[in-house]
């Protein structure tokens, strides 16, 4: 991968999501350049100009600027957040030949710059797209990364959190699978600081499964409820890529429920799917096989079943 002394990411789709991810990253500070690219070039003109009216409230300095597929062959990152979202009563799913066409003509682009950094996916369904991403770019896979279930494990903390009257941060939880319909929660291994959920609710008749049960139902569903009522999500994506990109450039070993490639790990080979991962300036360091009991191997073999149909379907 190439030197430069700053770290430069390009950002292509300046729709909902990027825009989140955008002004999140601006934010935060993460980066000295930050390039947007949109097939509707006069909204990532305007997007960039808008953006930059913010900087002189920003952490740290940077350049913002709407830019070209050129951009890409110095970039650090490329981000893509490019296509088309879901309508109400749609499955992310449902995307996987539209989104697969658009992808294949921005990989190519990319690449023709003479791109050789990182990619990270948040187009749905991410799975699908990120696996994509890998096989039209040629990229060796610890360099292509999917936002897998990182906001889905996010809701997970957030509502867990409530629930138990604990600090989000303090609770340490993950979903793994599709980030979609399949995607399941890892009880087994969920902890409310330092205890675990089966401790609490031998200690406490107030909290019960059966709520629990319930919460899990409102993290898989939240992106249909956010649909319903205001047509898309976006900002809770926005941090999650933010907080990826963080981890990769800050060389942070961060361990993150993310979309890559499994090579046998989980008893799958050939699959983009989310799970735990630790994450530095190279990309994927690690994959981390978590065991798993029985009901949650079989719920993430069923997810990786579904994901290798429609990856089969698109194909
Ligand atoms: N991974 C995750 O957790 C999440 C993923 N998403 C997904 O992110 C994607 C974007 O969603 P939104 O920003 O809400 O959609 P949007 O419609 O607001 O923005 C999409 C942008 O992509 C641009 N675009 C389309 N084709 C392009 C091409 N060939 N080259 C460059 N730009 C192109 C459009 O002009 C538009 O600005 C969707 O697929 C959505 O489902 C959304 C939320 C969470
Ligand atoms: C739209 C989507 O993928 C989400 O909010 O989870």
């Amino acid at each position: 991968m190439k030197k430069q002394s700053v770290n430069r990411v390009v950002l292509i789709g300046t729709g909902a999501v990027g825009c989140s991810y955008a002004y999140s990253f601006i934010n935060q500070g993460i980066a000295e350049e930050l390039v947007l690219i949109d097939v509707d070039e006069k909204r990532a003109e305007g997007e960039a100009m808008d953006l930059n009216h913010g900087i002189p409230f920003a952490p740290s300095p940077v350049n913002v600027w709407s830019g070209s597929y050129k951009d890409c062959s110095v970039a650090d990152l490329v981000v893509i957040t490019a296509g088309v979202a879901q309508k109400p009563g749609e499955t992310r799913l449902d995307l996987a030949t539209k989104n697969t066409e658009i992808f294949k003509g921005i990989i190519k682009q990319v690449m023709d710059s003479g791109f050789d950094g990182i990619f990270l996916i948040a187009t749905n369904p991410v799975d699908i797209l990120t696996y994509v991403t890998w096989k039209e770019s040629g990229i060796p896979k610890e360099r292509v990364i999917g936002s897998g279930t990182t906001l889905d494990s996010a809701r997970f903390r957030y509502l867990l959190g409530q629930y138990f009257q604990i600090d989000s941060r303090n609770v340490h939880a993950v979903i793994i699978g599709e980030h979609g319909d399949t995607e399941l929660p890892v009880w087994s291994r969920t902890n409310i600081g330092v205890d675990s959920i089966e401790s609490l609710l031998a200690r406490n008749p107030d909290f019960k499964q059966q709520d629990l049960d319930d919460l899990f139902i409102n993290v898989r569903d939240a992106a249909y409820q956010i649909i319903e009522r205001k047509g898309a999500t976006y900002y809770g994506i926005g941090m999650s890529l933010v907080r990826i990109t963080n981890a990769i450039l800050r060389n942070e070993n961060s361990i993150l429920p993310v979309s890559v490639h499994l090579d046998g790990q989980f008893g799958h080979t050939g699959v983009f799917v989310g799970v735990p991962a630790v994450i530095n300036r190279s990309g994927i360091r690690e994959v981390m096989e978590i065991a798993l009991n029985k009901k949650e191997k079989e719920q993430f073999d069923h997810s990786v079943k579904v994901l290798k149909e429609t990856m089969a379907s698109v194909l």
